[in-house]
Parts: C-alpha cells; sequence; structure tokens
C-alpha cells in the first residue's frame, strides 16, 4: 500500500507543502495515540479555561492545541498559525510561505464518551509584502492550496486534497504510517440521509424548517422518498460520512443567541471541508452561496453551512431562495 508523502510527490506537491503536510500528520498521530489511550493518558475532561469563543476547553481541545501549534512554529515552511483555541494569529520566527489555520480538536463533546472526533486544517499561501497582520489569513476559501481532517474514530483516517482528488489514508498502528486506502473520493449526487442537530428546530429560520419538515414527511410528502437522519456531533465525523457514502449536512443560521446566529467557524471548519466536498464532486454552501467564495472578515467568523451530495444541497437551496435571508 502507498505512503502519504510518496502519493503526495505522484500528485506534484511542492516538497516545502508536503512539508507542512507532513509536520501536521506527525501532530495528528501524537493526538491519536494520546485519544486511544483514552483515560489512561490522563486527557478526559475540562480545563478550568474558556476560549476566545466562551467555550469550556477540554484537556484534549489543549493538548491537541499545542502539539499543533509548538510542530507548525518550528517548520521552517510555515509562516503563522490561526488556530480554534488560540486568541490570534500566532507568528512564526521562522519566514515560511505558508500560513495554516486549524481545529485541533473538532466534536470535543464526544471525548469523554469515547465517539469520534477530529483535526481539521487548512494551509494558505502567505501573501508577498505581508509580514505579520491577520489580514494575511482572510483570504476566501478557493485560495486554498490543501485541507483536509484527520478523524479519529475505530481507525484514525487522513482525508485531504491539495487541489486535485480527495485522497483518504488509514493510519496502520502497527507502523506508524498513513497508507492510502481510498485513491478518490466520489460523493454521489443524490441521497436519501440528512445530518442536522433537530433539538434546534424551533429556533430556525422558515427555509430550514420547511425544508427538514418535508424531508420528514418522507414518501407520502413532496420529495416522494422516505429519508434517515444522522447526526454525531462532531462535523469531521459527520462530513466523513458524507464523503464515504454522500448525505446531507447543515448547521444552520438560528435565533438562539441573536450574538451567535451561526455556530460553525468559516476558516478552520467550514472551508476546508467545502475544499474536500467540491473536490469529491459535492456542494458545499451557506444556503445562498458557495463557502469557498466567501471572503472572511475576522478568523473566528462563523457560517452557516449546507453542504453534502450535489443535487440534494441544490434542492435545499431552493428552499432558501423563497425567503427572505434571516441574517
Ligand atoms: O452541539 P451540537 O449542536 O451537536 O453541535 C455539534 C457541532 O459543534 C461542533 O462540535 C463544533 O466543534 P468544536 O468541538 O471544535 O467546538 C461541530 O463539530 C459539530 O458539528
Ligand atoms: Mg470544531
Ligand atoms: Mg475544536
Amino acid at each position: 500500500m502507498k505512503r502519504l508523502l510518496p502519493t503526495l510527490r505522484a500528485d506534484q506537491t511542492s516538497e516545502s507543502l508536503i512539508s507542512v503536510i507532513n509536520t501536521i500528520h506527525i501532530a495528528a498521530k501524537e493526538i491519536s495515540f494520546r485519544l486511544h489511550q483514552g483515560a489512561l493518558a490522563g486527557v478526559l475532561g475540562s480545563t478550568l479555561d474558556e476560549n476566545i469563543q466562551g467555550e469550556t476547553q477540554k484537556k484534549l481541545d489543549v493538548v491537541a492545541n499545542q502539539l499543533l501549534k509548538t510542530l507548525l512554529l518550528e517548520s521552517p515552511n510555515v509562516h503563522a498559525i490561526a488556530s480554534e483555541e488560540e486568541d490570534s494569529i500566532v507568528v512564526s520566527p521562522n519566514s515560511g510561505h505558508y500560513l495554516v489555520a486549524f481545529d485541533p480538536l473538532d466534536g470535543s463533546s464526544n471525548i469523554d464518551i469515547n465517539g469520534s472526533v477530529g483535526t481539521i486544517f487548512s494551509i494558505l499561501r502567505k501573501p508577498e509584502g505581508e509580514e505579520t497582520g491577520e489580514s494575511m489569513f482572510l483570504q476566501p476559501g478557493k485560495a486554498q492550496v490543501a485541507a483536509g481532517y484527520i478523524v479519529y474514530g475505530p481507525a484514525t483516517m487522513l482525508v485531504m486534497t491539495t487541489g486535485k482528488a480527495v485522497r483518504t489514508y488509514t493510519l496502520d498502528q502497527t507502523v506508524g504510517e498513513f497508507l492510502l486506502t481510498r485513491e478518490t473520493a466520489e460523493i454521489p449526487r443524490s441521497t436519501r440521509e440528512f445530518a442536522i442537530n433537530m433539538s434546534n428546530q424551533r429556533h430556525w429560520a422558515p427555509p430550514v424548517k420547511e425544508y427538514v419538515e418535508d424531508l420528514l414527511k418522507g414518501e407520502t410528502g413532496p420529495r416522494k422518498k422516505n429519508f434517515n437522519m444522522r447526526w454525531n456531533a462532531a462535523m469531521v465525523s459527520d462530513v466523513h460520512r458524507i464523503i464515504t457514502r454522500g448525505g446531507l449536512f447543515t448547521y444552520p443560521w438560528d435565533d438562539r443567541n441573536g450574538k451567535k446566529p451561526f455556530k460553525l467557524r468559516l476558516m478552520y471548519e467550514a472551508a476546508p471541508m467545502a475544499l474536500l466536498i467540491e473536490k469529491a464532486g459535492g456542494k458545499a454552501t451557506d444556503g445562498y452561496q458557495r463557502i469557498l467564495d466567501i471572503v472572511p472578515t475576522d478568523i473566528h467568523q462563523r457560517v452557516g453551512v449546507v453542504l453534502g451530495s450535489a443535487s440534494e444541497v441544490d434542492k435545499c437551496m431552493d428552499y432558501h431562495a423563497k425567503h427572505p435571508k434571516p441574517f
């Protein structure tokens, strides 16, 4: 079976980008090891701190962030990082050509219940001339030179793209190497499966309420087919299912908290997933426009997400188009 680095070389990836990806995969192997040790590694439970988003940090959020941050800032090819767990960007003493944005541990509420969690990463080129400011990160998702995630489930898998195919690798725990297990991910155009946190139903805007109501009506409703629902409470894990067998995933606008109408973060959750989904033949939108076209105004910006099987995303967007935008 092919190993990670030779497959990247076969895709004509530059050596400097390969070195950044290699650094992320080294950190991911360490995170995977600690997660699989569970309570034995003393990393379950919460810290007493909150991150910039006002969320309580789990011990593993901190450990995973520290590992990625330390290793990436030591890399000669990285100029700066942005992380869910860091208030601001951190600039490296090295003058590399790449910027890395990441969610070190996605789906943290699954850690203590031994559920699947992940790491999401997005790699951008540092714009010419700019040295230190946060603005160098504020590029649309379509500018990403690579993006991917590691899902720490029963197996640890790396799914990534450098703009060509979406490749899937599985960590062989016996030799500590990621081996290519799926050459090209292809998301089926249609689906009978959707993912949404139904407990927020009363807070959704009319298009999402109507769309989901019609899905639930099944064969006797306007969609004329029955749908199944899945919700893993970790975007990585839900997106991994969609990359594997199709489906629709949405975390839409809601009015639970006027200050936070969206849950998912653009730069290190939505945009990297959008690149993977599009490269695998699916669609990724905020309900109205392509996520990859959105130019961020803040590194921790949040956004609505509707992604997955292309014809189902189109269908969901039709419902959005019928109503005024809630934001
Ligand atoms: O609490 P909910 O509504 O199930 O939300 C789950 C969502 O929150 C997230 O866990 C947020 O990620 P973090 O764990 O990185 O904060 C997403 O991965 C997931 O889709
Ligand atoms: Mg997350
Ligand atoms: Mg996180």
